[in-house]
């Protein structure tokens, strides 16, 4: 074989996990995947952080125990390390160079700060912080030492998103979108203990917080991104609060108007109940509807309907419904957000486009007027700037 037969090796993102909780495992899982339609780019894990050195080698050992795909196919030869302390990742002398953050919300910041100081670039799960302020000071640390950040909304890089956003603007198939109702419930309160993460004031818990962007991001997709609308933001924001023992919010209805569009979006999110499963979301059109199945987080695909009629205010007559379905494998479906963040590093990006930091400020500072409107101050100190 000559030189030029060799085939290309992939960029191999290097990992370091903090937290060994659920997402973390899923995410590890996911990194593992052998996907041969996916040659560009691969994965592997270096270290994993737990407070506590056992767990994070129980967590190998139980995710991963031949390390993430690029581990497993020998392009990289070092097996994930476990580490006792989040510290021995951030300043792990191997090759460590993105941080993946699968900690409780109250927690997001403060990781995220200590691994950017590092010189690390970053992927936190959401929500990426508390505020808007903390996600300030976040992106000017990053923009400082020229490193990668983003919040991981796995939502934004699964296939059928994509799709969503091609039927919607570039095919324009329901004509000038006018509308989206969203809801995304699941039903944690009273079915957990209120010390869950979900449920906890002391861990930044509730509906919102937990649940609120998978809600808001349909009518981000449809409306605030719609070509139409030049990315002008939200307006007349309205917001109520049902709230839990703790403090936190059960279930919250929040609605804004883009009125460059002449649009509306009317969105709720509960711990309190479970989503309408078969219709947890659906965008109106002057041509049809596009309706989501499943969970909000991972739709499990979307069904077009268009009206077969001329314009009219009563709808009777509707062509044959087109489904789509998601195009997810096996697994969780991180991958989609790993590989996309993988080709950031590889192409030397500080922002992810399709998960710029504009898209975090956007959601975060809506959180906060979500959270003023509806009376949900959190304990003090927890948020830090
Ligand atoms: N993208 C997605 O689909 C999902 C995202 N998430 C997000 O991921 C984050 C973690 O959620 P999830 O994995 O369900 O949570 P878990 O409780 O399962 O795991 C969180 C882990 O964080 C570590 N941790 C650090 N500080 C604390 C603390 N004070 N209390 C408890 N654990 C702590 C622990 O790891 P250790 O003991 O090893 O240090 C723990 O195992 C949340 O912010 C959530 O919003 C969650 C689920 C799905
Ligand atoms: O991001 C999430 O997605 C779905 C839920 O399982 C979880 O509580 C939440 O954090």
């Amino acid at each position: 074989m000559t030189i030029t037969d060799s085939p290309a090796q992939p960029f191999v993102a290097k990992w370091g996990i903090i937290g060994c909780g659920w997402i973390s495992s899923e995410f590890c899982k996911d990194l593992a995947f052998i996907r041969p339609e996916v040659t560009d780019v691969s994965h592997a894990v270096v270290a994993v952080g737990s407070r506590d050195k056992a767990k994070a080698a129980a967590f190998i050992a139980e995710n991963m125990p031949q390390g993430a795909r690029a581990q497993v196919e020998g392009v990289y030869s070092a097996k994930p390390q476990p580490c006792g302390s989040y510290d021995e990742v951030y300043d792990h002398p191997k090759d460590v160079d993105i941080i993946y953050i699968g900690t409780p919300n109250q927690s997001h910041f403060t990781a995220a700060k200590a691994a950017l100081l590092r010189g690390k670039h970053v992927l936190v799960e959401k929500p990426a912080c508390l505020n808007a302020a903390e996600w300030a000071v976040l992106t000017a640390l990053a923009e400082e030492k020229r490193v990668f950040l983003m919040e991981g909304l796995w939502t934004r890089f699964q296939p059928l998103t994509s799709k969503l956003r091609d039927a919607l603007h570039k095919d324009k198939l329901i004509g000038d979108i006018k509308f989206v109702q969203s809801d995304f419930s699941m039903a944690f309160y009273n079915s957990l203990p209120d010390t869950h993460r979900t449920i906890a004031l002391e861990a930044a818990g509730g509906a919102m917080f937990d649940l609120g962007a998978y809600a808001m991001l349909p009518a981000l997709i449809a409306l605030h991104e719609n070509p139409d609308n030049h990315m002008s933001p939200p307006e007349h924001l309205s917001a109520s609060m049902l709230k839990t023992r703790q403090g936190t919010d059960q279930s919250t209805s929040f609605s804004f108007d883009f009125p460059r569009i002449d649009a509306k979006a009317i969105m709720s999110t509960s711990i309190a109940y479970n989503s309408p499963k078969d219709q947890p979301c659906v965008i109106v059109g002057t041509k049809g509807e596009i309706v989501l199945h499943g969970h909000l987080s991972r739709p499990s695909g979307m069904t077009i309907k268009i009206i077969d009629q001329d314009p009219a205010p009563f709808i009777t007559k509707w062509k044959e419904p087109v489904k789509v379905d998601a195009d997810v494998g096996p697994g969780f479906g991180l991958y989609f957000e790993a590989d996309s963040v993988a080709r950031s590093l590889r192409d030397s990006e500080l922002q992810n486009a399709t998960m710029p930091h504009s898209e975090t400020a956007l959601v975060l500072g809506l959180f906060d007027s979500i959270r003023k409107l509806g009376g949900y101050t959190l304990p003090p100190g927890l948020e830090q700037a």
